[in-house]
């Protein structure tokens, strides 16, 4: 299973619309990738909270239809990042879309842990409430954002839903890049899984990214990582290795609470 993670930055000066093209002929030149990833809300900034109204936009709105092309332009399963999502009743979500090679909007995941204590997207935003799964004919993909990862009952009820590779999208900040490549490693460890996280380059809104987006295996180990800038990282995967590593040392069999 090859899976490629585009590790976008997001500049302030280049314009939405231009983002989202560029964004497009990314995926578009990975046709022979089982699943591309984009990060968390590529198109306006995970920090960029002053757009965020402004930039919202249904789940038919124009990041999902210049994805949806994509997708079925390149024949990929795509996890196209998130968007500002406005629902019917004006509520805002951090949602991310995942398509099917045809171009079909398979699943949306409204990022359940929403960052900033009392202030930005944890204000702004409201949050979602279902883990979500994608069938992905390879291997059952588990949804997670950012701020997500730092919550492992999450991946624990998507390992119960049957995932064994998590999908992190991610806007995560420099300030704090040795917490995101040690959480992403714990997720992968704790639950004997595939975690593919993509982070974002550059600097926006005044919040350097730490990029860094990172590949591990079902045994904790770093496959691949890239650097800060923006940059297409690629990985072979061996979905069967999920279960060899649960059967050689089965510790989710042996958890007590929470069952
Ligand atoms: N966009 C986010 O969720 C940022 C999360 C973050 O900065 C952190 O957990 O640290």
């Amino acid at each position: 299973m090859r899976a490629s993670l585009v590790q976008f930055d997001v500049d302030p000066f280049e314009p939405v619309a231009a983002r989202r093209e560029r964004a497009a002929g990314l995926v578009r030149s990975l046709g022979d990738s089982d699943l591309v990833v984009l990060p968390e809300l590529w198109p306006v900034g995970a920090f960029a909270f002053e757009s965020f109204t402004t930039e919202a936009e249904p789940l038919d709105g124009p990041t999902a239809e210049v994805m949806a092309a994509a997708a079925r332009d390149a024949g990929v399963w795509l996890h196209a990042g998130s968007i500002v999502e406005r629902a019917a009743d004006g509520a805002l979500f951090n949602t991310s879309l995942v398509f099917s090679p045809d171009g079909a909007l398979v699943r949306t995941y409204r990022k359940i842990h929403r960052f900033g204590f009392d202030k930005g997207e944890a204000v702004l935003m409201s949050a979602g409430t279902d883990p979500v799964t994608v069938p992905h004919p390879k291997a059952t993909l588990g949804l997670a954002t950012c701020y997500d990862l730092r919550f492992p009952e999450l991946f624990r009820a998507l390992v119960d839903a049957g995932s064994r590779l998590f999908v992190v999208p991610a806007g995560w900040p420099e300030r704090r890049r040795e917490h995101w490549t040690l959480l992403a490693r714990a997720r992968a460890v704790e639950n004997q899984s595939y975690v593919l996280a993509c982070g974002t380059a550059g600097t926006h809104a005044g919040v350097e990214q730490a990029g860094h987006s990172i590949v591990v295996g079902p045994w904790g180990e770093v496959l691949a990582e890239a650097g800060p800038d923006e940059e297409v990282l690629t990985v072979d995967l061996d979905p069967a290795r999920v279960d060899m590593v649960r059967e050689e040392f089965p510790a989710l069999k042996d958890r007590v609470l929470g069952r």
